[in-house]
């Protein structure tokens, strides 16, 4: 006892030496601590925006898309923030009024000031895509579509947003976004990057399909399984270090409004008498048209006619779905095909492959009929049948069970549902084997189904084609791995130095 008294009084600074590593050990472990937990502290959402307006045939909708600046190349960040649906026609019909277009975008492009934060405004891409109508109306009046795109383009540009164009979009295009949008909100183009995909990726990987039908045209859009024989068809994609050989297809005519058109006309086969009696109408439907309402698209100009005095008729339903399908086939040619495989009309088609969503009107109307919200999928027996129940039932009931929906879609839906059914299955091929792989959707997350974000993805270069590098480790993982690796060398820096010094002392007691 003696000699270790002794021995500490001959080191005094033995003492205040333990006492300043531990001290500086503590600190130090404070300090990392500290680090960690600001480092890792959730940062202040700092968001990007952009806004796409989807000029549809019979409406315009304004979309807002947000994402974490930090982020917006990664696949699935962009989300839809806000929609606003403009008042009114679509653009297509202001071809008399020009800038009655741009004026009724203006609501909705104030409410975007008001949702987007100001210090974002002036790099915020706002930029316009016209479909079907308006390649219609540029086929009809080339100088009035110009004088529309003229109108909303002086919109657009006085906003405080960033303006990237307004245009009529291709067929082709619309499409192909429409696929872009579902297959990346699906998360189906995945990234390979980072330490633990160590694996080659698979050479294909599966994708969703895209149909979208409108009011003007449709369109159908998936990965086929062999070559696509039709260039025009054929769409090559490399997304985030995968390749893409996708076919698409656009039917001008083939949206839903202006098949009904087409469908009228071929009835009347030239003639228009005071009454037309229609299957594709509920029993008790009566509805005054204008012949030119018919006969002024595009769609049916081909068609010659002669017509009463009034210039009118009484279209009058009878409400049978068999009747109405019957009529509807007649508008899809199935006569020739120049390739090895066709739709309809001559169009090149491959084998139909993998599952499909189906948006835009081919959702509205099927989730009025009840059609898409089964816990299991709805077979071709059903949709047939629910479509005959449907058609057969009187207007009136249909109006006093149905207050709440517009009268026009209301009186539409027999005709709609069935031209659906018959787009599908006479059209694109699908068979009662593979009607399972079409789901019928309006949203995926919280983003409509449709062309717009691809469109904006596309713009701003959000895609890249290679996966973009990212380290191996996330943020977080990395600042938890450099505290744990601290804590154990300095455990280790202790242990070895108390050992050290404890042998010291020994040899120093033995010594003594
Ligand atoms: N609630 C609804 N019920 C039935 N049809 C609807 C509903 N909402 C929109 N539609 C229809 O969806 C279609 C949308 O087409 P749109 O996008 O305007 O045309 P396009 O894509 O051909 O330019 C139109 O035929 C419109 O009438
Ligand atoms: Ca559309």
């Amino acid at each position: 006892m003696d000699t270790k008294r002794d021995m500490k009084q001959k080191n005094p600074w033995h003492r205040q030496l333990t006492v300043v590593i531990a001290f500086l050990f503590v600190w130090g472990i404070i300090a990392l601590v500290t680090t960690a937990v600001v480092q890792n502290k959730p940062l202040p959402k700092n968001s990007k925006y952009g806004i796409v307006l989807d000029a549809g045939s019979s409406h315009t909708s304004l979309y807002i898309y947000e994402w974490p600046a930090e982020k917006q190349n990664d696949t699935g960040v962009v989300q839809q923030l806000h929609v606003c649906h403009v008042k009114g026609p679509g653009i297509s019909s202001y071809a008399m009024d020009p800038e009655g277009a741009g004026r009724s975008l203006q609501d909705c492009m104030d409410e975007a000031k008001r949702i987007i934060p100001e210090r974002r405004h002036e790099e915020t891409p706002v930029s316009l895509g016209a479909t079907g109508g308006m390649r219609l109306l540029k086929l009809q009046n080339p100088e009035g579509s110009e004088k529309v795109l003229s109108s909303v383009e002086k919109t657009l540009s006085s906003s405080p947003f960033e303006f990237q164009g307004a245009r009529i979009i291709t067929g082709q295009d619309e499409g192909a976004y429409g696929w872009i949008t579902v297959n990346y909100l699906m998360g189906n183009f995945k990234q390979g990057s980072g330490w633990l995909n160590l694996w080659p990726k698979p050479e294909t990987t599966e994708t969703l399909g895209a149909l979208d039908l409108g009011g003007a045209s449709t369109q159908i859009t998936f990965v086929p399984e062999g070559e696509i024989e039709s260039l025009e068809s054929s769409l090559y994609f490399q997304l985030y270090g995968n390749k893409y050989n996708v076919y698409t297809h656009s039917f001008l005519c083939y949206g839903k409004d202006q098949a009904l058109k087409i469908t009228l006309a071929k009835q009347l086969q030239g003639h228009v008498p005071d009454s037309l009696v229609d299957p594709c109408f509920n029993p008790g439907f009566i509805k005054n048209m204008s012949v030119h309402s018919i006969y002024s698209s595009p769609c049916t100009a081909g068609e010659s006619y002669t017509t009463n005095t009034q210039g009118r008729f009484l279209l009058k339903g009878t409400g049978n779905a068999q009747q109405c399908r019957e009529n509807v086939k007649q508008i899809f040619n199935l006569t020739h095909c120049p390739s090895s495989s066709c739709s309809f009309n001559g169009v090149y088609q491959p084998q139909l492959q993998g599952n499909f969503g189906a948006f835009s009107a081919y959702y509205f109307v099927m989730a009025f009929l009840n059609l898409t919200t089964s816990e299991r999928p709805v077979t071709l027996v059903e949709v047939k049948e629910k479509l005959r129940e449907f058609c057969s039932t009187p207007w009136q009931t249909l109006k006093e069970n149905f207050t709440n929906v517009k009268e026009k879609y209301l009186g539409e839906y027999c005709f709609s549902g069935t031209y659906i059914l018959t787009l599908l299955e006479t059209g694109y091929k699908f068979s009662p084997e593979n009607w399972n792989t079409i789901r019928f959707i309006k949203k995926i997350g919280d983003s409509d189904a449709g062309w717009t974000l691809g469109y904006m993805l596309n713009l701003t270069n959000m895609i890249p084609s290679e996966a973009p590098c990212s380290p191996p480790l996330p943020h977080a993982g990395y600042i938890s791995l450099m505290v744990i690796f601290s804590l154990l060398l300095m455990g280790l820096l202790v242990t070895g130095w108390l050992c050290f010094g404890k042998t010291t002392c020994t040899s120093q007691k033995e010594v003594v």
